[in-house]
């Protein structure tokens, strides 16, 4: 089997690598990090699809770069929940989700004046990839403890079953490989 995929994404092609998660899946490893070009191409790409917005909730990590140039380039606020309370945080609120890429749970984390700030706001939900979809839920449930409203939630890629959503928006779909 090849060992990168090609990706058409933004205007610009990538290799990414194929890297095994267990005995029966490898997936395609889309990584923003370290590529400005590609960060501001998905950034700018998923902007001209968002409907309007005050504030960006995204994942730590791999969901910080795109959101920061999303809300760079819209001149609004972001958040990033946090993979874990920090000192600084008064009042941490903690919610568990299951990701591919991270085994076992994960707890993603923001401070209550966090959710302060998104209250009565729309808020749109940006991550790297949405797979099985579980930052995702999480990022819902912190919203849903704001009386903000979800106006929409997107990733630069849907990969396997996830591109067949219609509760999100994406630029590219990006396939599991299964054996
Ligand atoms: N293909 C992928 N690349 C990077 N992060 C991911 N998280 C889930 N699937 C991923």
């Amino acid at each position: 089997m090849a060992d990168t995929y090609t990706l058409h994404i933004a205007g610009l092609t990538r290799e990414l690598p194929i890297c095994k998660v267990n005995d029966h899946m490898d997936i395609a490893a889309f990584i923003m990090f370290s590529d400005v070009e590609l960060t501001e191409a998905c950034a700018a790409a998923l902007l001209k699809k968002a409907p309007e917005f005050d504030v960006i909730l995204t994942a730590e990590a791999k969901g910080i770069p795109l959101a920061y140039e999303m809300a760079r380039q819209s001149g609004k606020y972001w958040i990033p929940a946090r993979k874990g309370p920090k000192l600084y945080m008064r009042e941490p609120v903690i919610i568990e989700d299951q990701s591919i890429t991270t085994a076992g749970k994960q707890t993603l984390v923001i401070d209550k004046k966090d959710i302060e700030y998104m209250d009565g706001k729309r808020i749109l939900i940006v991550d790297d990839v949405i797979s099985t979809g579980g930052s995702l839920h999480a990022l819902e449930t912190l919203a849903a403890k704001s009386t903000g409203t979800v106006v929409g939630c997107c990733a630069a890629l849907a990969e396997g079953d996830a591109a067949k959503r219609t509760d999100i928006f994406f630029l590219e779909p990006l396939p599991l490989f299964l054996h």
